[in-house]
């Protein structure tokens, strides 16, 4: 996601962007994910042509990085096998998406070989590309050469609060700043369709300075179930740019992002999983420097299984915020 905020709190500012959606969103968890039924649901235009419409849009009016790589994804699996899984696809983000008008989406079938199909896709608008995206997908070859790292012990979903419930929780605070308070409030009425639940959730008040690495639980909201496991993946693409970049910012709590976008988006996929299921988003920035930062993640499943490692380098310009803090 994009942020460009001048004069209000922006989601990577508080340390951790916000899913909230406290409306219909929220109360509708039993029903089909809006992420299948509306925002990856592309219309086939014609053969290897797409387009696809926008369900949430940020705050900055660009259009989110997460969304245009899911349904570049989405286009680029239509073209190939049942039994063909997208393994890695890499991005870059050339153009800020308009979210006034659809997107197109155009498949270039590059290669189809025994083992491994490649595909080039061009996301679309007002006749120029705003993503070009590179994916490869691989017939299932089971073999015996196995390793991973292993998922951090953390508490389950269950015992952590959704960040819904932890802004409830900051709102009811009597010496929350007017500001804050009306930037939470923001926040909370945004409807974005994935829920989130962090592990160390942040102390909006003081700010401290972490160490630039997060982990949170995240499921995308509402049933998908296991009719086409391949829609996960693009799910999980969506999901993954969701909250990434920001974990560069979690080091410089004095400091107010003023533009934020990513620039490029990388993705492993190592394993099967369901993302309406909790998964662990494991995210840490290994480098920041000449206004950009890099963000690496793993997306493990609850049972230990890592599902997918991500990669991303965004352009983050700051300015310096005056805190009251003497901390
Ligand atoms: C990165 C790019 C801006 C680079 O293009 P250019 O080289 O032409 O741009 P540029 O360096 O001149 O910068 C142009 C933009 O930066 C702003 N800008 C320039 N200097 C600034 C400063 N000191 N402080 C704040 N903003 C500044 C301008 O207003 C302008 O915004 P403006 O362009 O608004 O007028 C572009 O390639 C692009 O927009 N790519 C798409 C990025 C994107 O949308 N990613 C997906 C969403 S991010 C996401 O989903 C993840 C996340 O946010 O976590």
């Amino acid at each position: 996601m994009s942020e460009k905020v001048s004069n209000e709190t922006s989601d990577h500012s508080m340390d951790f962007a916000v899913p909230a959606g406290s409306g219909a969103l929220a109360e509708s968890h039993d029903l089909r994910s809006i992420l299948v039924t509306s925002v990856l649901n592309l219309e086939k235009l014609d053969i290897d042509l797409y387009r696809g419409t926008h369900h949430w849009v940020p705050r900055s009016r660009r259009l989110f990085g997460g969304q245009i790589i899911g349904q570049a994804l989405v286009a680029a699996a239509d073209s190939v096998g049942e039994n063909v899984f997208a393994h890695s696809l890499h991005c870059y983000f050339v153009r800020a998406g308009d979210p006034k008008v659809p997107v197109l989406y155009q498949v270039e079938r590059i290669r189809d070989g025994r083992s491994f199909s490649v595909r080039s896709v061009k996301a679309i608008q007002h006749g120029q590309p705003i993503l070009i995206c590179q994916v490869s997908f691989h017939r299932d070859q089971p073999s015996p050469l196995q390793h991973q790292f292993s998922m951090p012990s953390v508490p389950p979903p269950e015992d952590l609060l959704t960040v819904e419930e932890l802004i409830q929780g900051y709102l009811s605070k009597p010496d929350l700043a007017e500001k804050a308070k009306q930037g939470l409030t923001k926040l909370l009425a945004d409807e974005v369709p994935i829920e989130i639940k962090p592990v160390n959730p942040p102390d909006i008040q003081y700010r401290r300075v972490r160490e630039p690495k997060n982990l949170f639980w995240v499921r995308a909201r509402g049933h998908i179930g296991e009719g086409d496991m391949k829609l996960h993946r693009c799910v999980a693409a969506y999901v993954s740019d969701y909250s990434f970049l920001g974990t560069t910012l979690l080091s410089f709590p004095g400091q107010r992002a003023n533009f934020v976008a990513s620039l490029d988006h990388a993705m492993w996929f190592h394993n099967i999983f369901r993302a309406d299921q909790w998964m662990l988003y494991e995210t840490e920035s290994s480098w920041a420097g000449g206004s950009r930062g890099l963000v690496q993640g793993r997306l493990w499943r609850r049972d230990g299984v890592l599902a997918a490692s991500c990669a991303q380098e965004g352009v983050i310009r700051v300015s310096t915020v005056k805190t009251d803090s003497k901390l």
